[in-house]
């Protein structure tokens, strides 16, 4: 075991040595580390009683220390003197006893902190069996190939339907009528070709934040299938190519899964009303959260991606903004991530390092830059390079390869890569992977190090941002990942029809210290059959480390106020003062910009995504005679599944006085549809958690959307009663659903002027920021760090 750990890895056997040497250092150097025995066995209580003795035994060491001098000979000649210096001496007492008070009082804020994040540990993991039992047994009476349902992606829409018997929508106005609405008169003639004389449905953008050169980048559907052009397409499939098994591709007829107690974990919104200039969007910047305090550890985030470097959908988003929330609570940030091009930052570290992939010899660089309070480290090699449009393409294996490099190179960072000159090291540190692309670092931190006593102090936490994708491949892919035998049994799962295959989320899962997802209704739904994509028997297993925390935005990035992309072309900033005229200065350089009628009175609807199952692209696509038949504007953006940029193209072809579709990734149109659309729909059949209802929101665009995961958490359906709510929800994945939520938004739109604006200004007022989930992963680190 050790000899294949140590052939991979020869810093093991460096690190042996070293530790001897520095281990006690490293264990004096954590801030609040407990690592005598008798802690590590004692219960959390225990040790934070220990820790208040501790103190309470120092300061009577204190007072002692400092209380009258009796060696010292009594001068009756300065009586005042000795006054006072006895009370200078009282006086540092009181200010010792006022500070360990202080570190007492928290002490036990951490202390119940702790406890917090860890719930399940106990009672919690029974009930969520039962939960779980319940729902698995409220639908014994059908076949699980009658429950599920999919795609050849794999797809999922039976979360959906499980939810539909359970979720009562609250709507109270009438349903909108379907009939056709008379033709619209445009003042200004539509245009469905763009300023090159190109129809918008077939340009392909594929850059990341890439000035719009329509001219040239024209392509043929057959290209836009290339996964090479479509980078979302690539990341819903392109890896483990293998059709999902039929037990993950059924529909289900309807399940009367219980959400009662999924109801109860969502986390209301209290959305403030929005007047006051501090509840602008965007102050948050201006005030830094908290510090971490005693809390603060190492943190280094790794991810296959990161915005702006590298990005093809919201994990890059958040591997860009979790790290600068977490760097302003005051703790020592890295991410780490491939280095897919070169980006002007980042500079070599000098920094060579050679790993064995499936008996390969590979060396990687390492490039680094310091932004924003974060250490970003790029990790060179040229299986990553120019890799930016197409970071989860190629085949199988060569994914695999690429992540287990990654991996490999990534749990050796803390040692090798100096960040300002001094290395992370590996006390009072915790990795955060996230996905499946990352889910090996768990296991090699586990397998190469801590299993030989070493990095004992480092934790690891596993984000699940979509656990439809989880590295499956046949068995014989273990011999990829260069692992002691042993470990085989971890990546092992059973599938109803392919039989045991290879599965890396799976072994991640089992390794990480923690495992945490996005939102608090997805933490429960991939507890389900139907949500857990068959990891939901190990999400159960594990629940005493499992929970969600919902995801913020980047304030900076995605904020109305400051969006770079909307300095030009008319486009403005605006602002919760001046909503009123930026935003539809927003929206006529958006209709001038998509050659549809300007016109500041036709609700305009946006969507933005991967086109695939996930989304719900078909049901909009279903809905679209009805919508088209409604005095609207439509624009959609995305990337994906051939037949929906199809879709998307027919439809601008066929209704091009009011809708365009846009095939292709374009940072800077996705910022722009946020702030010129009125409405953003939402139709996800399953949604992990979702940052562009999050964006819109923060626009001031509301949100219809399918009540599921994080979109269910995060958007409150409108009550025109207590005029309380952000948005309009539907609960199940139907079109009819759709059209029904849409059509009361639009009578909204149209006829309750006030109503909208009130939607709009909770919108903008929530605290979307990233500062309240980064406290919330801090306390999931440092419960983390005290568990043994
Ligand atoms: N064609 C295009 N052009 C430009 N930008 C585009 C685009 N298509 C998508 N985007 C952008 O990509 C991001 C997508 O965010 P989502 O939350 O919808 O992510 P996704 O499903 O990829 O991620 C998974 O991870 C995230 C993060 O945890 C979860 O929120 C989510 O539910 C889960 O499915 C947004 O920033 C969006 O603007």
């Amino acid at each position: 075991m050790a000899s294949v750990a140590e052939s991979s890895f020869p810093l093991l056997c460096q690190i042996k040595s070293q530790r001897r040497v520095t281990s006690s250092t490293l264990r004096n150097s954590s801030v609040v580390r407990v690592s005598s025995p008798d802690f590590a066995s004692g219960s959390l209580s225990f040790r934070a009683r220990s820790f208040v003795l501790g103190h309470r035994w120092k300061f009577a060491s204190c007072v002692e220390a400092t209380g009258p001098d009796s060696s010292k000979p009594a001068s009756g000649d300065e009586p005042e003197d000795a006054l006072q210096a006895t009370i200078e001496k009282s006086k540092k007492v009181l200010d010792m006893q006022r500070n360990l008070l202080q570190q007492i009082a928290e002490r036990r804020k951490l202390v119940s902190s702790i406890k917090e994040s860890t719930p399940n540990l106990d009672d919690g993991k029974v009930s969520s069996k039962e939960e779980y039992d319940s729902s698995v047994n409220a639908n014994t009476d059908e076949t699980k190939e009658d429950k599920l349902d999919g795609d050849a992606n794999g797809s999922l829409s039976a979360i959906s339907n499980a939810k539909s018997s359970l979720y009562k929508e609250k709507s109270k106005q009438s349903s909108p009528s379907v009939k056709s609405s008379s033709p619209v008169t445009a003042p200004e003639k539509p245009s469905s070709v763009a300023s090159n004389g190109k129809p918008w449905s077939s340009v392909v953008d594929s850059s990341l934040d890439p000035p719009y050169k329509p001219s040239s980048t024209m392509i043929s559907s057959e290209k836009a299938s290339d996964p090479v052009t479509s980078p979302g397409k690539s990341r819903a499939g392109a890896f483990w190519s293998d059709p999902l098994p039929s037990y993950l591709t059924k529909t289900p007829e309807t399940s009367s899964v219980k959400t009662e107690e999924y109801m109860e974990t969502r986390e209301e919104k209290k959305p403030q009303e929005a007047s006051s200039e501090t509840n602008e969007p965007g102050r948050d910047e201006d005030k830094p959260p908290p510090l971490a305090g005693p809390n603060v550890m190492n943190v280094i985030l790794v991810a296959a991606e990161c915005a702006p470097f590298s990005k093809t959908g919201g994990l890059g988003d958040v591997a860009g903004a979790l790290p600068k929330a977490l760097a302003r609570r005051g703790h020592r940030v890295m991410v780490v991530v491939p280095r897919y091009a070169e980006y002007a930052e980042a500079k070599d570290l000098g920094v060579r390092k050679r790993y064995k992939v499936a008996g390969q010899d590979m060396e990687v660089q390492y490039f680094h830059a310091y932004i924003d309070g974060v250490d970003f480290v790029f990790i060179e090699s040229p299986v990553f390079r120019h890799l930016s449009n197409n970071i989860y393409g190629g085949n199988r294996l060569d994914i695999l390869k690429r992540m287990v490099l990654f991996c490999k190179a990534a749990v050796e960072v803390p040692w090798y890569v100096p960040c300002g000159g001094v290395c992370y090291g590996d006390g009072n540190l915790a990795f955060i992977a996230n996905d499946w692309h990352t889910a090996l670092l768990p296991v090699y931190l586990k397998a190469y190090y801590r299993d030989h006593g070493l990095m004992k102090y480092t934790r690891s936490v596993l984000v699940i941002h979509n656990i439809a994708h989880q590295g499956r491949g046949p068995v014989e892919d273990f011999s990829c990942v260069d692992l002691p035998s042993h470990y085989l049994d971890i990546f092992k799962l059973y599938d109803p029809v392919g039989g045991e295959h290879f599965n890396i989320f799976a072994a991640g899962l089992k390794s990480a210290d923690r495992v945490l997802t996005v939102s608090h209704g997805y933490s429960w739904e991939v507890k389900t059959l139907e949500g857990g994509w068959g990891l939901h028997n190990i999400i159960n297993e594990n629940d005493w480390k499992f929970g969600g925390i919902v995801n913020g935005i980047d304030t900076k990035e995605w904020n109305p106020r400051f969006d770079l992309h909307l300095h030009s072309d008319e486009y403005t900033n605006y602002s919760l003062e001046t909503l009123h005229i930026g935003k539809p200065q927003c929206k006529a350089a958006l209709q001038k910009e998509l050659g549809l009628p300007v016109r500041p009175d036709v609700p305009l609807i946006g969507f933005i995504g991967r086109l695939d199952h996930q989304k719900g692209v078909d049901l909009i696509a279903e809905a679209l005679p009805w919508m088209m038949s409604q005095d609207v504007q439509l624009v959609m953006l995305g990337t994906g599944r051939p037949d929906l940029e199809e879709v998307l193209r027919q439809m601008e072809h066929q209704y091009r006085d009011k809708a365009r579709g846009w095939v292709g990734f374009s940072v800077r149109t996705a910022h722009r549809i946020t702030a010129g659309a009125d409405i953003l729909l939402m139709p996800s059949r399953f949604e992990p958690c979702g940052l562009n209802q999050l964006y819109a929101m923060n626009y001031g665009t509301i949100p219809v959307v399918h009540a599921v995961g994080g979109l269910r958490d995060t958007v409150q359906q409108f009550d025109p009663y207590s005029e309380t709510g952000l948005g309009w929800t539907f609960d199940s994945a139907e079109a009819g659903k759709l059209i029904h939520a849409l059509g009361n938004c639009l009578l909204t739109y149209r006829e309750y002027k006030e109503s909208w604006e009130g939607l709009q200004r909770r919108g903008m007022s929530q605290d979307l920021s990233w500062d309240t989930a980064a406290e919330k992963y801090e306390e999931v680190l440092v419960a983390a760090k005290y568990q043994w």
